[in-house]
């Protein structure tokens, strides 16, 4: 199987060309595990197909290292995006991509070759806060205190087509994203698990991010996650609509704005790592 590795801001993918490749469905949870297991595999976050949509330009397909399918990664969207341009699957500088999550648009921004993208920009639709949307158990719209790590948290659920969970802390260095993450991700609270993302406001512009991610653990970014904390962070009073916020990540920095309109535009990296041929009838992982 031939493979591209990519990342954005650290939050690598292998990323298989399915326009060229055939893979069979049920294999790909367990092919997910085996290409992100840094041992014995590529070492990756997770597995993302690249494919035909039958209504988008484009159709991006997530896995995350546990081999559990997701509705939605901002990361994979950007690199996704350099991928379909760069490869010719399309030929203008915006156009839409499927994801289990519903469509996003994407805006490439070649440069002056024309041949290379290193910069995308997607609109990443609008966030949800209904608990039934997320999903959240019980009904309601607003903040949520669950225990974890011997500490009560209070989260703001937010959908960005996956789940998501925004914690407000006064430093995000001594957050127990692992322990808490861990603890929360697979909470009964969310039935279908959730992201957790610990969250400082710098000021109403800038904000610092850590983030553990369902079904991968801890990444050096999330793209729907750093979405989802703006959002949040708008809801909350703390920053405002058409106001870019800078995101720090572990991995680099996102602009990201809610705008009055209604959906989030987020601008960010794409890069490729690596190219190369996978075995892939291996035991499994
Ligand atoms: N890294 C992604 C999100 C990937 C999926 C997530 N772990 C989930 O299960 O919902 C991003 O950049 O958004």
């Amino acid at each position: 199987m031939r493979f591209t590795k990519m990342h954005g801001l650290g939050n690598s993918y292998i990323y298989v060309d399915v326009f060229e490749e055939t893979l069979e469905e049920h294999e790909l949870p367990r092919l997910a595990r085996q290409v992100a297991d840094k041992n014995k595999g590529i070492g990756s976050d997770g597995l993302i197909l690249v494919g035909p949509s039958t209504h988008e330009d484009v159709k991006m397909q997530v896995f995350n290292a546990d081999g559990s399918e997701a509705k939605n990664c901002g990361n994979g969207l950007r690199c996704t995006a350099k991928y379909a341009y760069e490869h010719g699957y399309v030929s203008k500088e915006r156009f839409t991509i499927e994801t289990l999550g519903g469509t996003m648009k994407a805006t490439v921004h070649p440069d002056n070759t024309g041949q290379t993208v290193s910069l995308v920009t997607i609109d990443m639709g609008a966030p949800k806060f209904n608990w039934r949307d997320i999903p959240v158990k019980g009904t309601g719209k607003n903040e949520l205190v669950l225990e974890a790590a011997g500490s009560s948290w209070q989260l703001a659920p937010v959908s960005m087509g996956n789940p998501h969970a925004v914690i407000f802390v006064d430093d995000v260095e001594q957050a127990p994203v692992e322990k808490a993450g861990a603890e929360l991700e697979t909470h009964e609270a969310f039935p279908e698990g959730v992201n957790v993302e610990f969250v400082h406001m710098r000021r109403s512009d800038v904000m610092d991010f850590r983030v553990w991610e369902r079904g991968s653990g801890i990444t050096q970014a999330c793209g729907t996650g750093a979405c989802a904390a703006v959002a949040a962070a708008v809801a909350a009073g703390k920053s405002e609509k058409d106001k870019e916020v800078t995101v720090h990540l572990p991995g680099g920095d996102l602009y990201i704005t809610w705008q009055s309109s209604g959906n989030i535009l987020m601008t960010g990296n794409a890069e490729v790592i690596c190219t190369g041929d996978y075995e892939t009838r291996r035991a499994s992982v």
